[in-house]
């Protein structure tokens, strides 16, 4: 009987030099650097840079890259037309994988799997998939567009698109971390997918549109919306401990409790936890981190569980006012550096993903029975 490694525990699948994730210790790698090494010192703007060549930039590529980037902000007509007629009630993260779909249709996008050409692309998709999220957003709630801005960095230009006002520094810089701490986590599912998909040597938006469907499963990048949807439905500090029991022995899962490396402690949570824990105090509302804190204290205690990157990031971009079903359209944007950094590191070494299966169905040899009989 062959070993099965269920949902591949365990199974090292390829070779990368973009990420780490070091579940025995809690320690998360971007191309050598320690993500709290990371946090706080470099902007996203530098991490698409590491992620993408391996190195942070040095000014003079830093300034190429916000330019290149900023160059391509702009949605094909098209693609506008749809975002602003699509069902107002769709998820916006099924909008941005659908658009990212539409964009690979676009004429002036060739689709040579030679390098340059899906470096051009991977810059595109990283400028443009906020602009979509934003943009949805705006129309659902019957709001303008707001023009297109070349001043601002990425986190300041999503928060403009989004709210329509002028970013604030404090905010601008919290999303900023939160996009340095979301943007790369290795041969997770999502990755994994697109890597998967770049790997029968299809294009980087096939791969991306399939990678942001993983994403926005509840057991992946979703799970920062079924926090806030768990801290809403339980409504009050006192009523934690209560509810936690019940789910557990409806043997519920948790969201944003619990990973499949980390075995300690999530490095990006104490990052996430401390941010949310200072919006929330100058925004006078301590409820939803009290009751995330309760939640992971009992999780810890009950199932030796710990907090993921999706349980503080809820409160922290709900204190920034952005709304749920926004917050894993957040992580995809922040995450579209790590995905086009795996394609393209896949396309640049690639062997077909092709494991195997333990067959567990009926025994060989049955007859087909003619239809009328069966
Ligand atoms: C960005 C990210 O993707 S981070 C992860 C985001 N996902 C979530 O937060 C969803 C909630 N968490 C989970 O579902 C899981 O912890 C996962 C999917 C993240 C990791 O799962 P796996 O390593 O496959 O663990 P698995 O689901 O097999 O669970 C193992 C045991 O721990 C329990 N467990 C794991 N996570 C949780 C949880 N959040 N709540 C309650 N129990 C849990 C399981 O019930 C199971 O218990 P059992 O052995 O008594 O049946
Ligand atoms: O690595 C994983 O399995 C999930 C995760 O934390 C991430 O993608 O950030």
């Amino acid at each position: 009987m062959a070993v099965i490694s269920r949902g591949l525990e365990g199974i090292i699948a390829a070779e990368t030099r973009i990420g780490d994730v070091r579940g025995d210790v809690g320690q998360l790698i971007y191309c050598g650097y320690d993500i709290n090494e990371l946090a706080g010192k470099v902007s996203y703007e530098e991490i698409v840079h590491l992620l993408w060549h391996n190195r942070l930039p040095t000014q003079k590529e830093l300034d190429a890259l916000t330019t290149a980037l900023r160059a391509e902000r702009e949605l094909p007509q098209g693609v506008i037309d749809w975002i602003t007629s699509a069902p107002k009630t769709a998820a916006p993260i099924d909008i941005m994988r659908t658009a990212v779909s539409m964009l690979g249709c676009y004429p002036t996008v060739r689709h040579d799997l030679d390098m340059p050409e899906s470096h051009a692309i991977a810059i595109k998709l990283v400028a443009q998939i906020g602009i979509v999220a934003a943009y949805f957003h705006r129309y659902r709630t019957g709001q303008d567009l707001p023009p297109i801005r070349k001043d601002l960095g990425e986190a300041a230009h999503f928060l403009w698109l989004m709210t329509g006002k002028e970013p604030g520094s404090e905010a601008t810089q919290t999303l900023d971390v939160a996009y340095v701490l979301h943007a790369e986590h290795g041969f997770n599912a999502s990755t994994f997918t697109s890597r998967v998909v770049a790997s029968t040597l299809s294009d980087m938006y096939s791969a991306i549109s399939a990678a942001i469907g993983a994403l926005k499963g509840p057991l992946h990048g979703g799970a920062n919306e079924g926090v806030i949807h768990m801290l809403q439905e339980i409504g009050s500090l006192d009523k934690v401990d209560a509810w936690i029991e019940e789910a557990l022995a409806q043997k519920k899962k948790i969201m944003g409790i619990g990973h499949r490396v980390y075995k300690v402690l999530d490095p990006r949570a104490p990052h996430l936890k401390a941010m949310a824990i200072k919006l929330s105090e100058e925004l006078g509302d301590a409820k939803w981190i009290q009751m995330s804190e309760r939640i992971a204290t009992i999780m810890k205690e009950r199932k030796g569980l710990n907090a993921n990157v999706d349980f503080y990031s809820a409160t922290v971009y709900y204190s920034l006012g952005v709304p749920t079903d926004l917050f894993t359209p957040i992580f995809a944007i922040s995450r579209m550096s790590g995905w086009t950094a795996h394609v393209l590191e896949q396309y640049g070494d690639n062997r077909l993903f092709r494991p195997l299966s333990e067959y567990a169905g009926a025994p060989v040899g049955k007859k087909v029975v003619p239809i009328a009989e069966r």
